[in-house]
């Protein structure tokens, strides 16, 4: 008599579907030390900063380390969500998981969230996703317009989790969105019912998209053009005139020449154009965080009032307004045909 066949692994039979959002990272809490954990992991990121290591490692860790953390936190505590005692962007992305898999759950598909830097881990949630029987996985960095900086080194830690894998998942990255057309209208209708929600008219309106040293850009980082295009579809989407609706480049860091026009000059210079009146929104952020509410919304009013501007609206990221969701989940949707 022949011995039985060996039963076939229960979880070999598992075949699920994943998508993991990520996003950059931001620190646990505004102390110290917690915001020094965090700086310390970004900074050192080689796609970040691409200093040699020899020359950069004693500017972070004996200049920027020292001083940054604490101007840092000082700037996350203005904004720190006081209800769940966390970062808006961990708050707004977890957000965005959650509402989308509620969208794409009944079709079996697991949705779940991770960052670049800090936690939740990006290595910890592909593990968890792979261990809940997620064989493909949709890898889909909420970047609208690429950049090595942020889209690349994102998709990077992913790949260097899948390396320590013994079974690895199958998987895609989602491609940078910035001239989509759902992306587009989307965020034009986000301008178009931001300005009518406002008391006054706005001279121009900013789209203010960080900013890049322009080395990386001059190297062949698609980010600048990309960021000028989406304005340009969007200024095409409203109808309006080219100089209703500008281009500039926010929160500059380090001495090196940033792209421009610099926003914080542009905000300094409009009233004296005669520019008195502006709102202004951040198309490169897919949820309000430090560099949309507090360099933005804060410091950017600040700015702009003190120069002699009189009105001055902040119209916010498209995070998890039920327009936002329903483009995430059209183009989610789209980049995994074939696998449903
Ligand atoms: C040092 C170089 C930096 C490059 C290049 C850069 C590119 C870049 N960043 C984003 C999105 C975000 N950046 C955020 C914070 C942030 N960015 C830098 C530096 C560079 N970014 C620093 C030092 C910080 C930390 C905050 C501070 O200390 O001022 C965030 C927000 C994080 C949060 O917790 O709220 C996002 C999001 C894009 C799209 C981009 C593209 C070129
Ligand atoms: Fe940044
Ligand atoms: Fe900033």
């Amino acid at each position: 008599m022949s011995a039985p066949a060996p039963a076939v692994r229960p979880e070999v039979q598992t075949e699920k579907i994943g998508v993991l959002l990520l996003n950059l990272g931001t620190p646990d809490a505004t102390d110290y030390w917690s915001v020094r954990r965090y700086l310390k992991e970004f900074l050192s990121d080689p796609r970040v900063i691409e200093t040699p290591k020899w020359l950069w490692w004693p500017i972070l860790n004996l200049v920027i380390l020292s001083f940054r953390p604490q101007k840092s936190g000082h700037a996350y505590a203005q904004i720190w969500d006081k209800r769940t005692n966390e970062s808006p962007l961990r708050v707004i992305t977890r957000d965005q998981s959650e509402k989308l898999a509620a969208r794409l759950g009944a079709d079996g598909i697991v949705v779940d969230w991770a960052m670049r830097y800090g936690s939740p881990s990006t290595q910890s949630v592909l593990e968890r996703m792979r261990a809940a029987g997620c064989r493909r996985i949709l890898l889909a960095p909420l970047y609208p317009q690429y950049s090595a900086t942020t889209t690349a080194t994102a998709n990077d830690k992913a790949f260097l989790a899948l390396k320590d894998m013994r079974w690895q998942p199958a998987v895609r990255t989602m491609p940078a969105y910035y001239n989509d057309p759902l992306y587009v209208k989307t965020l034009a209708e986000s301008i178009r019912q931001g300005v009518e929600a406002l008391d006054f008219e706005p001279d121009v309106v900013l789209t203010s998209y960080h900013g890049m040293p322009v080395d990386y850009y001059e190297k062949g980082d698609p980010y600048y053009d990309q960021c000028l295009e989406t304005t340009r579809l969007v200024r095409d989407y409203l109808g309006w005139p080219e100089e209703k609706l500008m281009v500039t480049f926010q929160s500059r860091f380090g001495r090196a020449e940033w792209l421009k026009p610099y926003t914080a000059e542009t905000l300094e210079a409009l009233p004296g154009q005669g520019k008195k009146k502006i709102a202004i929104l951040a198309p490169a952020f897919s949820a309000d965080c430090i560099e949309t509410l507090e360099e933005i919304a804060i410091g950017g009013r600040e700015t702009f009032l003190h120069a002699g501007g009189e009105k001055f609206a902040y119209i916010p990221c498209l995070n998890d307004s039920g327009p936002g969701m329903d483009m995430l989940e059209a183009i989610v949707r789209r980049e995994l045909s074939g696998w449903l």
